[in-house]
């Protein structure tokens, strides 16, 4: 049975991520504190692989992410696009008036900014993830403590919903990698993650991008990473996904970037995957 190291426990966001992605695959799912620690599980081949999230549509992109994937050397194997619904989640004896304090995952904090606004008295802490913070209120009988979390946490940890879909835009999804310290074979692949330097010349990025005009490539992400060791100098995430042109133009608008780019290293080949709300 292949084994999936996840950030936070059972009932985040990432254990949803797994379920959808393996579907009715039975897995292994092992809870990891951080970000780096799921990452060093896999790197450790302490698990096959890491499910880690990479961006929401709402909050944007988790930068340090980026840079544990190219730090560790991983390979992105896979990706689901999962659409996220946030819930005020507290003790069954709760009401608005009785909270003081709500804790949760920064990302989810950034999510839900218009409601929690409507609340300026509420401390705020971020915290290690959402089912944590959820499992912790239930098993310490927190009082006047809400966190921010899903459906699935409430059940879990036997909370109750005091505000269904707090989240400022209802069309919100978070992005995730499935990661491997090995890249895979993906039949059919559609999607691949490239990274890479330009130098400091004129329009050196924009030869880089016009490339992959010209092969038909569309670009679904673009994100600098400061390079590490330099100043102000930046490394390019580059997501592209190709739907009608095929391999071959693929292969042929690598071969182009090799010769406009410091380096180039493919971070992985996959199949685009959108689970719709
Ligand atoms: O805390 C959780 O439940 C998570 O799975 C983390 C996380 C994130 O890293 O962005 C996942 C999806 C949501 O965007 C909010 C939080």
């Amino acid at each position: 049975m292949k084994s999936i190291s996840i950030q936070g426990i059972k009932g985040s966001f990432h254990h949803e991520a797994v379920v959808k992605f393996f579907q009715n695959e039975k897995v292994e799912i092992l809870d990891s504190p951080t970000f780096k620690s799921l990452v060093t599980d896999v790197v450790s081949k302490k698990t096959d692989y890491g499910m880690m999230a990479i961006e929401n549509s709402i909050a944007g992109a988790i930068l340090p992410n980026y840079s544990l994937i190219t730090k560790y050397k991983l390979h992105i194997i896979g990706e689901i696009v999962l659409p996220i619904k946030h819930h005020l989640l507290v003790l069954p004896e709760e009401t608005i008036d009785t909270i003081t304090e709500v804790r949760t995952h920064p990302m989810a904090l950034l999510q839900c900014e218009n409601f929690l606004e409507k609340y300026p008295d509420w401390k705020l802490l971020a915290k290690d993830d959402t089912a944590t913070c959820a499992r912790n209120i239930h098993e310490k009988k927190l009082k006047g403590i809400a966190t921010i979390g899903s459906k699935l946490a409430a059940e879990m940890y036997h909370l109750k919903i005091l505000q269904e879909n707090i989240h400022d835009i209802s069309d919100n999804y978070t992005r995730f990698y499935l990661l491997s310290t090995t890249p895979e074979k993906i039949n059919n692949f559609n999607k691949a993650s490239l990274y890479f330097t330009t130098d400091h010349t004129m329009g050196s990025l924009a030869k880089v991008l016009n490339t992959l005009a010209k092969y038909k490539m569309n670009m679904t992400k673009i994100q600098s990473v400061p390079l590490s060791g330099s100043v102000f100098q930046y490394s390019f995430h580059v997501d592209i996904v190709s739907k009608e042109s095929g391999y071959d133009t693929y292969y042929e608008a690598l071969e182009e970037i090799k010769t406009q780019t410091g380096f180039l290293h493919v971070l992985g080949e996959y199949k685009e995957y959108k689970i719709e709300k």
